[in-house]
């Protein structure tokens, strides 16, 4: 079977596409790093402070019985919301929050060790949309597909254990969450899983489903107007599950309204749309754009969970959604296929397999 690593293996990137700044030597932005305050990529363009509710994502119990017509709106409306009692317990959320801290305060020497090789998938690294944009992002990032003990060890020959266990248990954690939640949008399209009569989405909550875990630091910034700590971007993922720390970063788009700040909540966890279910959705559930800015004294950490279907399966607009008067807006494909088409063209993925 096909992996993500697989699929990847085709794009190699350039070193200095995958070799963060070393923060700690700099005491400026350096040119490299600032971006044109100019345009809609400006960090300071059009933000809103979610102060007025009707500006903030939803928050949603996922024990509330009306989980499923909530999460249906959200994902019409936001492309994201908030979720609380998913039952992960805020142990594990601080133990995973503390493990990504102690690799990212490691000396870059050391973290240069687990660097991601340029046809790699897991490792430290710069995001894999680095080479899209002119300017680098404040931002370094470590990503892990199943076991991470290869690049734990080169990073702490003795003692990379914890951090394996904390890694493991958390992706077991998420996993389990994600099927649920699978269950539950599905519910939300009134989609049975019994109707799901193509076998991926099956597939992927029984066994296959391409998943990864991705650890992005971004540390304090002496200019935070001038630097971008993740550019905005669409989830290539089914729907991403992402645990931040409780500083202020995370943005997402909504047309009409512009960036939009997603505070932190304690124990929250945001839940993105990606693109697999905006095309399975037919484009009801809209893939969120989102980006993540910086800040002059703290750093911020998140942690997120990508939940895709198999790189061997085939995607397309579900059959319940497409018929009845309603015709399919994306033409069916292998899910490898989508993602070397966002691989080689990022945001013009989805317009190139429009019908
Ligand atoms: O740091 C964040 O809040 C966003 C992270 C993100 O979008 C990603 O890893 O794809
Ligand atoms: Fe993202």
């Amino acid at each position: 079977m096909t992996t993500l690593s697989e699929a990847y293996r085709d794009h190699p990137i350039h070193l200095h596409h995958i070799i963060p700044l070393d923060f700690d030597s700099v005491q400026a932005v350096p040119d490299s790093h600032v971006w044109p305050q100019s345009d809609k990529y400006s960090p300071s363009s059009g933000v809103l402070l979610p102060s007025d509710e009707h500006f903030s994502i939803p928050i949603i119990d996922l024990m509330d019985p009306t989980a499923a017509a909530r999460v249906r709106h959200a994902c019409e409306t936001w492309g994201a919301f908030q979720l609380t009692s998913h039952g992960v317990s805020s142990c594990l959320l601080e133990d995973v929050e503390h493990e990504a801290r102690r690799l990212f305060s490691l000396p870059a020497r050391q973290k240069m060790k687990a660097l991601r090789l340029p046809s790699g998938a897991t490792g430290y690294g710069l995001a894999r949309i680095s080479p899209f944009f002119n300017k680098f992002m404040w931002h370094e990032g470590f990503t892990i597909m199943g076991s991470s003990a290869d690049h734990a060890r080169e990073l702490w020959p003795y003692e990379y254990k914890r951090f394996c266990d904390v890694m493991d248990n958390y992706q077991t954690k998420m996993k389990a969450l994600a099927e649920r939640l699978l269950l539950l949008i599905l519910e939300s399209l009134d989609i049975s899983k019994e109707e799901m009569n193509y076998s991926s989405l099956v597939h992927a909550s029984e066994k296959g489903a391409c998943t990864a875990l991705q650890l992005n630091n971004y540390p304090s910034c002496p200019n935070p107007n001038q630097a971008m700590g993740l550019a905005p971007h669409t989830d290539t993922s089914l729907f991403t599950i992402l645990h931040q720390s409780d500083t202020m970063g995370l943005q997402i788009f909504q047309d009409g309204v512009g960036w939009v700040s997603v505070c932190p909540i304690a124990n929250a966890l945001v839940v993105n749309v990606g693109d697999l279910l905006h095309i399975l959705s037919n484009a009801r559930f809209h893939s969120v754009l989102h980006r993540a800015v910086v800040n002059q004294t703290q750093h911020r950490l998140s942690i997120a969970y990508f939940y895709g279907l198999p790189a061997d399966s085939q995607v397309s607009p579900a059959s319940k959604l497409v018929g009845s008067g309603q015709l399919p807006i994306y033409r069916s494909l292998m899910v490898k296929e989508y993602i070397k088409m966002k691989a080689e063209h990022l945001d013009k993925a989805l317009s190139l397999i429009r019908i």
